[in-house]
């Protein structure tokens, strides 16, 4: 049974990490562009570039009902979020600039955090 309590405990705190991740990521000045989903509505051609649309909302909620297992797969959506935003926008603009900016925090904090 300890080993089962073993591997539970190492889920959790992993889990707990991609937590405190998030919400510095979310509390960042130029967080406010990967805040909520990308409408295609509004933002054309968007849902015909971006195959995996992705955003701190989406993220967040996936945390909540327990869909990551692992900082690994936690820290794919991330980086896809700054993935898309290069691909859909030119790094010479505010949201370019932002896109930039959060990945190379977010590296930053996983530097720390290890
Ligand atoms: C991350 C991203 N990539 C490409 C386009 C948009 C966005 N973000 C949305 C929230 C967004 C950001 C800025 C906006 C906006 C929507 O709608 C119009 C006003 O300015």
């Amino acid at each position: 049974c300890y080993k089962i309590a073993q591997i539970s405990k190492d889920d959790n705190s992993q889990l707990a990490v991609c937590r405190v991740l998030l919400a510095e990521l979310e509390a960042h000045k130029d967080a406010w562009p990967f805040l909520t989903p990308v409408n295609h509505k509004v933002i054309l051609g968007y849902r015909k570039v971006i195959k995996r649309p992705m955003d701190f909302s989406t993220i967040r909620r996936k945390l909540n009902n327990n869909l990551y297992f692992s900082l690994e797969t936690f820290m794919g959506d991330v980086n896809l979020v700054f993935d898309n935003c290069e691909k859909f926008n030119e790094d010479d603009s505010e949201i370019g600039r932002a896109g930039h900016n959060m990945r190379k925090f977010f590296d930053e904090l996983l530097q720390l955090k290890k």
